[in-house]
């Protein structure tokens, strides 16, 4: 067929092939969840509906993207690591990052009246992303640890500043001063020494947040079940959900070397 003369509009589009070789990480990250969270009534500083709606949604993504070799949530976020070989999409940047953001989205508002049942979607959530590369696997590492740091920073102060706000009556600008400066040591003491907790103690889902890897049928690993526990079932030696078999909900330790130890080949050759 003879081409229009309008096809030349084509040489405005412009490739943006991933380079080879890197692992591509997604990441997607609510947009304005403060509001969000706050509409829709999420307990604070850490709602278990919420974070499981998070990880249900990302188990979708995983489940259609499978060279997505692991997977780390936490707050309103989630990161897919890509394997470094993927070819998916030609490694085309967009077509990927926008693909894994609209499946997020459309499964997080699906599967909403699942994790809350007693109240409904007041409007439609939204959720940015944007791609990185990283080079080598210790950069991949430090980036996971990153994010897993960050959630542990996070809970730490919010869980200081939601007992002081609920349990001691004050404001949010009395509860922010009296956190200012203060050091995790001391924060650890606060929530000791005048609400009886000790942090260590506190939900793992919160701390450490959750990673999603691939369920490996007959091999031991150090898993956890959901909290869902409608769903919870045994394969192996892996809890996983029934409804979405090929994924692990952990809530570990990213940072040091156990985790990597433990699972050797999610660095290692692209599944096939
Ligand atoms: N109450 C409650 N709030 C949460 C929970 N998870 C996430 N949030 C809220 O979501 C926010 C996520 O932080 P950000 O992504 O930095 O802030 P944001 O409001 O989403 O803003 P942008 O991402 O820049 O659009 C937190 O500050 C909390 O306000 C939760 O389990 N409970
Ligand atoms: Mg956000």
């Amino acid at each position: 067929m003879a081409k229009s003369k309008f096809e030349y509009v084509r040489l405005f589009e412009t490739e943006d092939r991933l380079i080879p070789n890197c692992w591509i990480v997604v990441r997607i990250d609510g947009k304005a969840f403060h509001r969000f969270t706050d509409s829709h009534h999420y307990m604070k500083p850490n709602d278990e509906r919420g974070l499981n709606l998070m990880t249900r949604a990302a188990q979708n993504v995983m489940e259609d993207f499978k060279d997505i070799v692991i997977a780390y949530g936490q707050s309103d976020e989630f990161s897919f690591v890509f394997h470094k070989n993927t070819n998916i999409y030609n490694r085309r940047g967009s077509k990927m990052m926008t693909n894994v953001v609209s499946l997020f989205s459309s499964s997080f508002t699906m599967l909403w009246p699942r994790y809350f049942s007693t109240q409904d979607l007041q409007y439609a959530p939204t959720f940015d992303a944007r791609v990185v590369l990283y080079p080598s696997d210790q950069n991949l590492k430090d980036y996971l640890s990153w994010r897993q740091a960050d959630c542990h920073i996070n809970n730490l102060y919010n869980t200081c500043f939601w007992k002081l706000v609920q349990e001691r009556g004050h404001t949010p600008a009395q509860a922010q001063e009296r956190l200012k400066g203060t050091l995790s040591s001391d924060k650890n003491e606060l929530l000791y020494s005048d609400f009886k907790i000790n942090y260590n103690n506190l939900p793992e889902l919160f701390r450490k947040g959750t990673i999603l890897i691939r369920c490996k049928e007959g091999v031991s690993g150090d898993t956890k079940p959901t909290t869902d526990g409608r769903q919870m079932t045994l394969v192996g030696n892996h809890v996983h959900t029934k409804a979405r078999p090929s994924t692990v909900v952990l809530h570990t330790d990213l940072i040091g070397k156990q985790f990597w130890e433990d699972n050797l080949d999610i660095l290692g050759p692209r599944p096939k």
